[in-house]
């Protein structure tokens, strides 16, 4: 036992001059910072310089709640504590090395089977800052715990505001995946709770550190599925010291401002993979073989390229294929070169640039392209299609839901519905480049359309992505069956697809609960298991809705952490009332900060989120709001951490009849 306490004292030591050390780093960058404008040779290095340093000062910040390091790993000759940064003392040897270093991976790797030369791996438990016990586990010896109590700790601890790292309990099959190479495209098949979304948040911090120049000069982004979940995951990459990634979700990332909402069965038909090719093909179709000579006056001179040499260029460049404004200059440039050959024959030497400049402009020569190949934009193009969409790969019915039901007068007056902008961004990298960023995790991945797919795979044709999603909460109407053909339409067909089917988040009654539901799914997923024996369930018949709800809410609140009540869309105004009327204050979804611990959700936000305690209402009428209700349900069956009630006035959905179900 004093052994233990001393060790305890020993560590607790490591940390305060771990401490010491990182604010001795601080206040170096600090004054270098201070000092930047004499260091620096010019103005802009300065600014570079004072940059770097500002975003150095930046992540040495010391965050008293979260812990500097949270394990040890005893080699052979060396001892070394895996945090969240490294830190090193005044002769700059490691007093805690990145949890991202190569030699940390052991941390995360090492099992009795396979020590990989760690004689001791010591996991630190920590309450509010302080480190408080450790774990031991004496791999050189062959000995290992089986499940950490420190981990199990972790995963039970009641969940208030937005999400956090995991940095110090990453599994095995987790860290496969955040450690994958940049240029590897993974999937993450995973059932509720499973960690993608911090595998995938581990994984951007992770390419970052070791490949940070490299990616901040082409960028990372997160795309989620909307921005309550984003608020919900904004602050996992800062604690890790990354504040550069870019978080959006697919509407965030397209130019058009949504003004219009589609009627379902026109989304469907425009989010369809087909319309890229009508885009394409209505596109090409601008494109005219010319079909007379092209004469140019130029002082006192006259040239002419025949119309068949006019046709070779425009087939030429049509066949190369390049982005359509691109092909525009290219015949135009080719026009000029043919223009400036004559001329150098006649007159002897080369014009100038000037020269080139004025003949691409000349009235004959822009008359020609704006015959051969008009410029148009994106918006006018979708303006077209949706006019008039005569593409022989559409049947009557599909023209019809895509045709304007009130035609605006112009592409400028148009008011545009959120797959309208996806279409138009389609058509924007039909004419031309989209910068592609270094590399995209797109969380929530199988309710993308293919044509949603298209936007991500634009802004990732030269990185890799990582896809982290489940199939059987695909809720969208165009939810995807199986990976493969998702991940064709993102471009990266030949990705690896993992499963996860650990579950750290839902309790495992209530895993055994939402299992039920996968047979009527029609998707073939591996199913969950939890890690979580603890947690309550209760399913209960009820005679009145909003008192019950009410009720449930109150003795929610008697245990600690948050409280999500999840009802149909169309419910949630009224249960709100209730609530608030009870004089129970309710956050709102977005408010990852609220004092408040209740929520009110409707069933179609609930994806990504998760409370202690989950109160769901009337299932019935969450399946029967949309075709893929019982997808639905199955979201909103998983969002509970530790306990959750069902409430039902309703008999239960087929999938979950027969379960007992107390009047409550
Ligand atoms: N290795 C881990 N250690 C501790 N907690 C973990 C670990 N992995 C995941 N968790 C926790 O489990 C919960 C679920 O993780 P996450 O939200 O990433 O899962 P998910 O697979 O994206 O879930 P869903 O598909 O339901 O949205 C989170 O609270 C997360 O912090």
């Amino acid at each position: 036992m004093l052994s233990l306490e001393t060790d305890l004292q020993t560590e607790r030591d490591h940390l305060a001059a771990s401490r010491a050390a990182l604010k001795r780093m601080r206040e170096h960058a600090e004054d270098l910072y201070a000092t930047g404008d004499q260091v620096a040779g010019d103005p802009f290095a300065a600014e570079t310089l004072g940059r770097h340093l500002a975003r150095r000062i930046a992540d040495l910040a010391d965050n008293p709640d979260t812990p500097l390091f949270f394990g040890r790993l005893d080699l052979d000759e060396h001892r070394y504590h895996v945090g969240r940064r490294h830190v090193t003392d005044a002769a700059g040897e490691p007093m805690v090395l990145d949890w991202r270093a190569p030699l940390s991976r052991k941390f995360y790797q090492a099992s009795a089977r396979d020590p990989q030369d760690v004689d001791v791996r010591r996991r630190f438990g920590f309450v509010k800052g302080e480190l408080t016990s450790f774990e031991d586990e004496h791999l050189g010896r062959g000995e290992e715990q089986g499940t950490s109590q420190i981990l199990l700790d972790e995963i039970e601890r009641p969940r208030v505001g937005p999400m956090r790292d995991i940095v110090a309990t990453i599994q095995p099959e987790q860290d496969e995946l955040v450690r994958a190479e940049l240029d590897e495209s993974i999937c993450v098949q995973g059932a509720p709770g499973t960690g993608k979304t911090a595998v995938g948040l581990h994984r951007a911090a992770y390419l970052l550190y070791l490949h940070r120049e490299r990616l901040r000069r082409a960028g990372v982004l997160i795309v989620g599925p909307n921005t309550a979940f984003l608020q919900y995951i904004a602050s996992v990459l800062p604690t890790l010291g990354e504040v550069e990634v870019r978080q959006s979700t697919i509407d965030g990332l397209l130019a058009t401002p949504v003004r219009a909402v589609d009627d379902e069965r026109a989304a469907e038909v425009k989010n369809q993979d087909k319309m890229a090719a009508v885009l394409q093909k209505r596109l090409l179709a601008r494109i005219r073989r010319p079909e007379e000579a092209l004469t140019v006056s130029d002082g006192s001179y006259r040239w002419r390229i025949s119309a068949e040499a006019l046709r070779r260029i425009v087939d030429d460049v049509r066949r190369e294929a390049p982005p359509y404004a691109t092909g525009r200059e290219r015949v135009r440039a080719r026009v000029v070169s043919l223009l400036m050959r004559q001329s150098e024959a006649r007159r002897g030497d080369s014009p100038g640039e000037g020269w080139q400049r004025r003949m691409g402009k000349v009235a004959p020569v822009a008359e020609l392209l704006d015959a051969v190949w008009p410029a148009v934009t994106p918006e006018q193009l979708v303006f077209e299609v949706l006019s008039d969409p005569i593409d022989e790969d559409l049947d009557e019915a599909e023209r019809a839901a895509l045709r304007w039901a009130k035609p605006p007068k112009s592409a400028k007056s148009a008011k545009w519905s959120a797959a309208d902008a996806v279409l138009i961004d389609e058509a924007a990298g039909l004419i031309d480049r989209v910068p592609s960023f270094g590399h995209v995790v797109v969380d929530e991945a199988q309710d993308l359309s293919p044509m949603q797919a298209r936007v991500i795979a634009r802004r990732s044709e030269h990185g890799s992505i990582t896809l982290l999603g489940d199939l059987a909460q695909g809720t969208a109407p165009w939810a995807a069956r199986d990976w493969g053909t998702l991940l064709s339409h993102l471009g990266k067909p030949g990705a690896r697809v993992v499963p996860l089917t650990t579950g750290f988040r839902v309790p495992a009654a209530v895993v055994a609960l939402a299992n039920r539901l996968l047979p009527a799914l029609g998707v073939d997923v591996p199913a969950a298991r939890s890690l979580r024996a603890d947690g309550a369930l209760t399913i209960g018949t009820v005679g009145e809705i909003d008192g019950s709800v009410v009720n449930a809410v109150r003795s929610a609140l008697e245990q600690p952490g948050s409280v999500g009540v999840i009802a149909a869309d169309a419910a949630v105004g009224a249960l709100a009332e209730a609530i608030r009327a009870a004089g129970i204050a309710i956050a709102a979804a977005e408010d990852t900060d609220s004092d408040a611990r209740v929520t009110v959700l409707p069933a179609g936000l609930a994806k990504g989120l998760e409370y202690d305690h989950v109160i769901v209402v009337e299932p019935a009428d969450i399946v029967a709001a949309e075709p893929r209700g019982l997808n639905r349900l199955f979201v909103v069956l998983t969002r509970a951490v530790s306990r959750l009630d069902v409430l039902h006035a309703r008999p239960l959905p087929a999938p979950l009849d027969g379960l007992s179900s107390a009047p409550m």
